[in-house]
């Protein structure tokens, strides 16, 4: 079997399956938390878990198969704070443990998305040109 010393990230999540598993547990995380869940009154579920998990696949050295809007146009004017963004994180850490991922892995996940917080947050975007 694969060694995980030389797996891509991409295939020590599960690739596709695996990441459309963990995505399915972190939505089911963040809409039961009512700090999270007010964002998402007005989103189709489906459609949101497969841009979610084709964007991830595509950061984990997957099939770059994303099509769906720039993350800072896709998030901009919703007010998201730093400390959703981070209970973002935070869930899908426990999405990710449940799936079974490694603590590495998941330590991997959570550092190629961390760059994302100034995008995606409303807090740092205000102190941006772009
Ligand atoms: C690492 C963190 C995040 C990633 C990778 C991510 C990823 C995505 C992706 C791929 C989309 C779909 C864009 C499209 O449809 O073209 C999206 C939309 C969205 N995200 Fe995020 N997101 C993150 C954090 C957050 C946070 C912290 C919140 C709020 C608490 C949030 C709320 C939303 C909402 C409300 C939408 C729009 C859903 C709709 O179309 O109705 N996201 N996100």
């Amino acid at each position: 079997m694969t060694d995980t010393t030389e797996a891509t990230l991409y295939q020590r999540l599960g690739e596709g399956a695996g990441i459309a598993a963990v995505v399915d547990g972190l939505y089911t995380r963040i809409l039961g938390d009512e700090t999270l869940a007010p964002y998402f009154t007005e989103t189709r579920m489906v459609d949101q878990k497969r841009h979610m998990a084709l964007f991830l696949a595509a950061a984990a050295g997957g099939p770059d198969g994303y099509k769906g809007k720039d993350l800072g146009v896709a998030h901009a004017g919703r007010g998201i704070s730093g400390e959703d963004f981070d209970r973002v994180i935070g869930h899908a850490a426990s999405a990710l443990a449940e799936a079974g991922v490694d603590a590495d892995a998941i330590n991997q996940v959570a550092g190629a998305l961390m760059p994302l917080r100034p995008v995606i947050t409303n807090e740092v975007a205000a102190e941006q040109t772009a």
